[in-house]
């Protein structure tokens, strides 16, 4: 396999059990440890003779940049003194020689270079292209395209960029030419896509060997831009372990036999909704019905008179107290809304319902009281299974961490959550993580900023449940992940119909149910 874009990834959902990385399999995906194994084994099985992995690497990013980029004359590439420059060093003598104004900013020196290096300069040298040093001025009459090969994954999350790096990674990003990243936006940590301090704007990323998780994960997606993978032509005698897994799509499901009836897709019940927030509740359980459940009960906690006790838009969904629902026999989402009513209903919950997904309040209330997260712990013993959709927030209470260390380890808070618990993670965000606790962690792919409203969140809890009651002998984990992709997914097709603002929860149902 040779190069492919990952992102937004081709209608295909290649679902291997196989837990090893195999380098034809792209949607796996490496930390910097497994990459510089796979690097070391492929350096080694490149044989005298053949063309060394860093040129592979840069002509690689040529072929993308003639591609993409066919009528840009006047590129700027920045090299820093590591690989990742020599990768941008390689394309530039490839560009060069392909006709192109090509002004090299190198931050390198004879002194510090790999091998690799070494003869990627000579050669761009004996091509007769110059490389400047960062104080020259660049000639380029217009700039029509950047090349970002400052950093690659030798940035570490222990060390902010340097002043230097950080005021050319300024300057880039004021600049209205287009990015080609090389391997990862300059100053992204590819294990956790935190940002060391600053980073590139990337339009195009093209990542070499194996994909990284920092690439589609919390800032990963916002700065990377459209992500291409090229392994190089490798081909690795051992399998290495990868540390997640991109989820792209959907699982398909038979069409609904006709000698079904609504008995066949089980009963969900939403628990939530306190004084002032019905509106979770009901947007959860509207989700709830549109995902497949055979029928949806509403269990308000609101002590209002006045509360609703029909939905006039939605009348199929039943009002009931949490007294008149029998918790042993329904699949439940608690917590739209929920308020600190919710830790009054939690325990007999927690102790009785087969299937539970815990989101928002519910949530808080488990992270504020360890007597609930007993509770918690102790549903998987006895068979009882549960998904919790935290977000950030949420997450970083249940742990008693900071949001800023959730959001720079997801990968890490989200199997933590799983284990430490005994469920399914659902990390909500940028590239949301579905985490269990033995299981390798999935990255889904879909969504964007339009999700970024109120409600949208309630929206994926009822529509998970809705899944799980329609389809409860689907792998739990991949029923989750195929529910967090199509809400990620109305929200891509929305903006592809033209939409720019943000999806309002409502109408993130509609846009589910047209799929
Ligand atoms: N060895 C090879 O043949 C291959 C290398 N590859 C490339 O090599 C890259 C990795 O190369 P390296 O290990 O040299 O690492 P990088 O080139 O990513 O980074 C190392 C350089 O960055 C500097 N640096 C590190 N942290 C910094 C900070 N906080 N502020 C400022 N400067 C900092 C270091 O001093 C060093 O000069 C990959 O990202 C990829 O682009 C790939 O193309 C695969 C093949
Ligand atoms: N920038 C974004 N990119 C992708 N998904 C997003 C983004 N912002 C929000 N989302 C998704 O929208 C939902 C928001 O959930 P949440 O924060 O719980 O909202 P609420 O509590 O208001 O319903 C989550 O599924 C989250 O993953
Ligand atoms: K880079």
């Amino acid at each position: 396999m040779s190069m492919q874009r990952l992102c937004p990834p081709a209608p295909s959902l290649p679902v291997h059990e196989d837990p090893f990385l195999l380098l034809d399999d792209p949607f796996l995906l490496a930390d910097t440890a497994t990459t510089r194994h796979v690097e070391t084994q492929a350096l080694a099985a490149v044989q005298p003779g053949e063309t060394s992995l860093m040129q592979r690497a840069g002509h690689a990013l040529y072929r993308l940049i003639m591609a993409r980029y066919p009528h840009a004359q006047n590129i700027w590439v920045l090299a820093g003194a590591g690989n990742n420059g020599g990768d941008a060093i390689v394309a530039a003598a490839w560009l060069h020689k392909a006709g192109k104004q090509v002004h090299v900013t190198w931050l390198g020196s004879p002194a510090q270079m790999s091998s690799d290096t070494t003869k990627a300069v000579a050669a761009a040298q004996q091509a007769g292209l110059a490389l400047h040093p960062l104080d020259s001025e660049v000639t380029l009459p217009a700039i029509e395209l950047m090349i970002d090969g400052l950093l690659g994954i030798g940035l570490t999350p222990d060390r902010p960029v340097s002043t230097k790096i950080a005021q050319i990674i300024a300057a880039i990003n004021q600049l209205p030419a287009p990015v080609v990243a090389v391997d990862l936006p300059s100053g992204l940590i590819a294990d956790t896509g935190a940002i060391a301090s600053c980073c590139v704007r990337a339009d195009t990323t093209l990542t070499f060997l194996c994909a990284k998780p920092g690439l589609f994960t919390a800032e990963g997606r916002a700065y990377s831009g459209e992500i291409w993978l090229d392994t190089l032509d490798m081909a690795l005698s051992a399998p290495f372990p990868p540390v997640a897994r991109l989820w792209t799509g959907v699982l398909p499901h038979p069409p609904r036999a006709h000698n079904t009836h609504k008995g066949s897709f089980g009963d969900v019940a939403v628990v939530g909704g306190a004084d002032s927030m019905t509106g979770a509740a009901i947007l959860a359980a509207r989700a709830a019905i549109g995902a497949g459940a055979g029928r949806v009960y509403v269990s308000l906690l609101t002590q209002s008179p006045a509360a609703i006790a029909l939905d006039t838009l939605h009348p199929e969904l039943m009002f009931r107290t949490i007294q008149q629902l029998d918790i042993s026999k329904l699949t439940i989402a608690c917590g739209c809304g929920a308020g600190q009513e919710v830790a009054h209903v939690l325990p007999e919950l927690l102790r009785k319902c087969p299937r539970l997904l815990l989101d928002a309040d519910a949530l808080n209330a488990i992270a504020a009281d360890a007597a609930l997260q007993q509770l918690l712990k102790a549903r998987a013993p006895m068979q009882m299974t549960t998904v919790i959709t935290p977000h950030p927030l949420e997450a970083a209470r249940l742990l008693n961490i900071t949001v800023d260390q959730v959001q720079t380890s997801r990968l890490k808070t989200a199997k933590t959550l799983a284990q430490h618990f005994g469920c399914i993670c659902v990390l909500k965000g940028s590239g949301t993580i579905i985490a269990t606790p033995r299981q390798i962690s999935l990255i889904n792919i879909s969504g964007n900023g339009a999700l970024a409203t109120a409600g949208t969140g309630d929206v994926l809890a009822g529509w998970l449940t809705g899944r799980w009651s329609a389809f409860p002998d689907e792998a739990l984990q991949h029923n989750m992940a195929c529910g967090v992709w199509q809400h990620g997914d109305a929200a891509d097709r929305w903006q592809q119909a033209g939409h720019t603002g943000p999806l309002p929860a409502s109408q993130l149902i509609d846009w589910l149910l047209c799929a």
